[in-house]
């Protein structure tokens, strides 16, 4: 048999490939670069789940960040295809406590050269539960992350502060798809799921939005029943509702919600023509075209033990969540919107409904990936919402 066991990255290499992550608090950490080797800026945040970092780094929501992660031991089930949730690597760099060469038997490559093949930076050995400390004191920070060698430690704190940061960007048109596709769902991959047996008919027809969609919600709304066909973010609502949807779906994505103002006006025209469903940035969109308000956290959820009260049903589920923004409550008109959901750590936001149009919306991630099941129940609701039938 094999011999099983994880290594710590090698010594020299430590202290060969060293690096730094400058704060535009003017706070310093210093580390050892794992990634790729050139300077990248980002905002800072921190994930607190235990698992899931090829998923995280693969999520479009991610683009323009740099993650850093509270679980220290991190490589150690390498990477492989069937966990990507996306095309590639959107995180703009990773910063971890101890990288670890992996031993997993679905590992096809290690972190460290899936990050250097991306030109993707990192930084390992640094004290990722102070940095995380820090930013739940301060909020949300820029950040350098100093890989090359060629940048002192001032300048990179110069150069974070200065850094235009993601309020008020579209990131969502940078990383959507760019035709129209069918989504067809990789049934090879299955197996390496733990999914067995034949898939349910896919008889109904849903339109998703791709402002930087996962494939595990892909997935989802397959096993769910429906066929996804994925449109651009710029996509106008006459377009989607040409293709005769029995559903649009509004997926999640990086950046400012208040930025992608074309998704914004096309939801507001979809809404009453069409049933309506939003995961994260989709359900800020759809708040949105509603007429609400959203505003910055101060550091964002983003993990896979987030409670939330569903007040339909008053169950309390286990979520999983990335998101620096937030629908505000008083912004949303109640004689027509119910809030359907709340964040129990905060009490933030997150779900809402239409009192007399099919629609509704979550700011967290049903399709879990990583994280846990409870909330997989939506997907269901969505198709019921559609015109499908209960299985
Ligand atoms: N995962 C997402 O869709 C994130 C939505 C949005 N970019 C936010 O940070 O709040």
């Amino acid at each position: 048999m094999k011999e099983v066991q994880s290594k710590s990255w090698d010594w020299a290499a430590k202290r060969e490939k060293k690096a730094f992550l400058a704060l535009e608090d003017g706070s310093i950490y210093h580390g050892y670069s794992i990634g790729f080797t050139r300077d990248t800026m980002g905002e800072v945040v921190s994930n607190t789940g235990m698992t899931g970092y090829q998923e995280i780094l693969s999520d479009p929501s991610y683009s323009g960040q740099l993650i850093t992660l509270t679980y220290p031991e991190i490589g150690n089930t390498g990477v492989n295809p069937a966990d990507m949730e996306s095309r590639g690597i959107f995180a703009r760099g990773l910063i971890v406590h101890d990288y670890n060469i992996h031993s997993n038997w679905r590992a096809k490559e290690p972190l460290s050269s899936w990050l250097t093949r991306s030109k993707v930076p990192a930084i390992g050995g640094i004290d990722t539960r102070a940095l995380t400390i820090r930013l739940r004191d301060k909020g949300t920070l820029k950040g350098y992350l100093a890989v090359s060698g060629s940048v002192e430690e001032e300048e990179a704190v110069r150069l974070s502060r200065k850094w235009i940061g993601l309020d008020n960007q579209d990131y969502a048109s940078r990383v959507t798809c760019n035709k129209v596709l069918q989504c067809n769902i990789e049934e090879s991959i299955l197996p390496s799921w733990g999914i067995t047996g034949s898939l349910s008919p896919a008889n109904l027809k849903v339109v998703a939005y791709d402002f930087g969609i996962k494939r595990n919600i892909l997935r989802s709304l397959r096993l769910s029943g429906m066929a996804v066909t994925l449109v651009p973010a710029k996509t106008r609502a006459s377009d989607v509702l040409a293709l005769k949807p029995d559903g649009v779906f509004l997926s999640n994505g990086p950046a400012d919600p208040t930025a992608v103002t074309y998704a914004i006006d096309a939801t507001r025209e979809l809404i009453g023509k069409v049933p309506l469903m939003g995961i994260c940035l989709g359900h800020q969109i759809l708040g949105l075209a509603l007429g609400g308000r959203t505003s910055r956290l101060k550091f964002g959820h983003h993990g896979c033990n987030h409670p939330v009260k569903d007040l339909l049903t008053g169950r309390v589920e286990i979520t999983s969540q990335n998101h620096n923004f937030s629908l505000d409550r008083d912004s949303l008109d109640s004689s027509r919107i119910d809030i359907s959901h709340i964040n129990l750590n905060d009490q933030t936001v997150e779900g809402i409904s239409h009192r007399s149009e099919p629609l509704f919306s979550v700011q967290y991630h049903p399709e879990a990936c990583p994280g846990p099941h409870d909330p997989f129940y939506l997907f269901d609701r969505f198709r019921l919402l559609i015109g499908g039938t209960k299985v």
